[in-house]
């Protein structure tokens, strides 16, 4: 009997990426499930797991594997993996770290442009108001260039969204505690060593770092007070990085004079989202000046293939009993 390698949700098209690497070896199974409940049953044969952002493995379910010898999150974040019971219980986990990282960025400085630019203000005022032919509507539009872009997080998709935004004449700051010195040397940008430095001058602010128990939260109503008036928020890492409230707050109050979320605490948002009320409430002074994506900013045909492709490449390594790669626990 072939090896199981379980797919556990995301995939809902032919297999053919992943039957390409793994025909003759493994027994390839999509479960395309919405809930992890319904994981039950199904996985508990599993050779290797592929998983992708729309479900979480807890505990309860990494201890029904038998006899799995790698969980691979097929993307960046491994926030929705139990990592800590996964070393527990002897299975590595790895992610596929370098599928989308000029998605992302491009995601990231689209938005910031958008914003920036009152493409996405004007585009619904055009919409929504009766003689809405007047550019001086929105919040004051400035100059992009010299402007400050602030990035929470320097890594591969910080990276790649700090150039594009040197590219549009923008100083670029950066606060990652994490990143040794000498890179920002090397890219041009400014390290700076706390957060509310960071944000003391960011006119633009992109959130590029992952979800852990020191980033929960940390762009709260606090954080984004030490921000100019007027300024924009950009996240595409992870929801639970930004409090919501504290948003859909600072863009009523005005200190937030736009934002652009790809990422929700809760995907799919639950209906009493706050963030997405606001954005659904026309009366709501946030309405005009919020853009909201669903966790799409990762999104290409070739990014696709290529997570997959690598996913199912690291399976293969597994069940074959070569070295694995990009192990994060
Ligand atoms: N919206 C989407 O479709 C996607 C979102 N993501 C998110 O983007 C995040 C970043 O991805 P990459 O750049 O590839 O990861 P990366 O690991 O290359 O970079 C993350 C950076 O954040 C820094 N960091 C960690 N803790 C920090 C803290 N407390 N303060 C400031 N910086 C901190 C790290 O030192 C690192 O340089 C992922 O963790 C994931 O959550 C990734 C891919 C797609
Ligand atoms: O790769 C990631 O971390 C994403 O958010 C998309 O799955």
């Amino acid at each position: 009997m072939l090896p199981q390698i379980v797919i556990t949700d995301f995939i809902d098209d032919d297999l053919q990426v992943e039957r390409d690497i793994l025909l003759g070896v493994a027994d390839v199974r999509a479960l395309n499930a919405h809930s992890e409940s319904e994981l039950q049953g199904q996985i508990e044969q599993a050779a290797a797991i592929m998983m992708y952002h729309n479900l979480s493995l807890s505990a309860a379910t990494i201890d029904r594997l038998q006899d799995c010898r790698l969980i691979v999150r097929c993307g960046v974040g491994f926030d929705n993996v139990d990592r800590v019971r996964a070393r527990q219980r002897g299975i590595p986990v790895a992610n596929v770290p370098d599928y989308g990282t000029e998605e992302v960025a491009d995601s990231a400085i689209a938005m910031a442009l958008s914003l920036a630019r009152g493409v996405h203000f004007y585009n619904q005022r055009l919409r929504h108001t009766p003689d809405p032919w007047e550019y001086r509507v929105a919040a004051p539009i400035h100059r992009l260039r010299d402007r400050v872009f602030a990035v929470v997080g320097l890594g591969r998709i910080g990276t790649a969204t700090a150039l594009r935004a040197k590219a549009c004449g923008m100083t670029v700051r950066f606060y990652d505690p994490y990143k040794p010195d000498g890179y920002d040397k090397a890219l041009g940008v400014e390290r700076v060593e706390s957060l509310q430095t960071l944000l003391a001058e960011a006119q633009i602010l992109s959130v590029h770092c992952p979800l852990t128990p020191e980033t929960h939260h940390m762009i709260n109503a606090e954080s984004l007070s030490w921000m100019p008036r007027g300024g924009y928020l950009v996240n595409t890492a992870r929801g639970a990085v930004v409090e919501l409230g504290a948003v859909t707050e600072a863009l009523r109050s005005g200190q937030l004079a736009g934002a652009a979320i790809d990422v929700l605490p809760d995907e799919p948002p639950t209906a009493d989202n706050v963030l997405l009320a606001a954005w659904r409430d026309p009366q709501h002074p946030a309405h005009e000046r919020l853009i909201i994506n669903p966790h799409s900013a990762f999104y290409s045909e070739e990014g696709l293939i290529d997570m997959r492709r690598k996913g199912s490449q690291a399976c293969l390594r597994a069940i074959t009993g070569k070295p694995l790669r990009n192990i994060v626990n």
